[in-house]
């Protein structure tokens, strides 16, 4: 006997918020979690464990994206529509808890120190941060992450050099890394004209994952992703990648994008500004 254990992670909204993200394309069950919200709201995860005896032929005991569905039917059809008489909607957005805690802070005595910024997590993918003296300005960070493989190589350089430069990086049939990804944004909320301030995570999540996590993830970046066939895909050079993907519609979008971060491992990463 085997067990199996797959979890969903998600935001419990309202349901009218359910109804706006509906779109399969976001629908994503990585740690940039479906559906999503910039609301004061509970960030949950639910897991189902199975057990049996795996197919002989594929080894899977059964698909996670059928316990996934599961799980989901359960959440959207079930949960999320008996909370719609819940105050959910009426909950603050961070960016305006985050602004009172700024004005609080600033007005309380901190031993002389200055205080240099706020930030308030949402969860451990979705943080804002405000720097004391510009109450405006928001910034919003959001985890993604892909699995890809990769060769670390130049044309250029003969083999020896290529091995003593990169060691084991430079395997001809390449390694793999499951890759984080933190995105940050900015806006000035001044001037939103009232309506969602920062670009919200629903929107920012939809185009990171068109224009990059729906690209790299599962590719070989060498062989699979055209930029990458004369670039050698160093995490340097994959966070500057990324940063050009995004860099239009998160204008488009209202918003500067501040930073790319890519973690390559726990230990090593590159971040990319412009
Ligand atoms: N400047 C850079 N150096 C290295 C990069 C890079 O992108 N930029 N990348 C690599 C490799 O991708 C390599 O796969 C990293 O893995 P590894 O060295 O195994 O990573 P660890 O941090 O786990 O290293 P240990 O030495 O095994 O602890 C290498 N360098
Ligand atoms: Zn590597």
């Amino acid at each position: 006997m085997v067990r199996l254990s797959r979890e969903i992670r998600f935001a419990l909204v309202s349901p009218e918020e359910l109804d706006q993200q509906t779109s399969d394309r976001d629908q994503k069950n990585s740690w940039a979690a479906w559906p999503n919200t910039c609301r004061i709201a509970p960030q949950l995860r639910l897991r189902a464990v199975v057990e049996g005896e795996p197919d002989e032929m594929t080894g899977y005991l059964c698909n996670v994206k059928l316990i996934d569905e599961a799980l989901r039917r359960f959440v959207n059809q079930q949960l999320i529509p008996s909370l719609a008489d819940c105050l959910l909607s009426q909950l603050p957005n961070a960016e305006s808890v985050l602004q009172q805690a700024l004005q609080f802070l600033e007005n309380q005595s901190l031993d002389g120190a200055t205080l240099i910024s706020v930030s308030l997590s949402l969860s451990p993918f979705l943080s804002f941060n405000i720097d004391s003296g510009a109450p405006d300005m928001i910034q919003l960070t959001h985890q993604f992450e892909f699995s890809a493989a990769h060769r670390l190589h130049c044309d250029s350089m003969s083999a020896e050099e290529n091995v003593a430069t990169f060691g084991k990086c430079n395997n001809p049939a390449g390694h793999g890394h499951n890759y984080v990804v933190e995105v940050s944004v900015s806006r000035d909320v001044s001037k939103s004209g009232g309506g969602p301030t920062v670009v919200g995570a629903v929107e920012l999540a939809g185009i990171v994952n068109r224009n990059v996590i729906d690209v790299l993830d599962h590719k070989h970046l060498n062989e699979d992703i055209a930029y990458f066939s004369d670039v050698n895909p160093s995490v340097e050079n994959i966070s500057a990648a990324i940063f050009g993907w995004l860099k239009s519609d998160i204008e488009s979008a209202g918003c500067q994008l501040a930073e790319v971060k890519v973690f390559e491992t726990p230990k090593t990463w590159a971040s990319f500004r412009g």
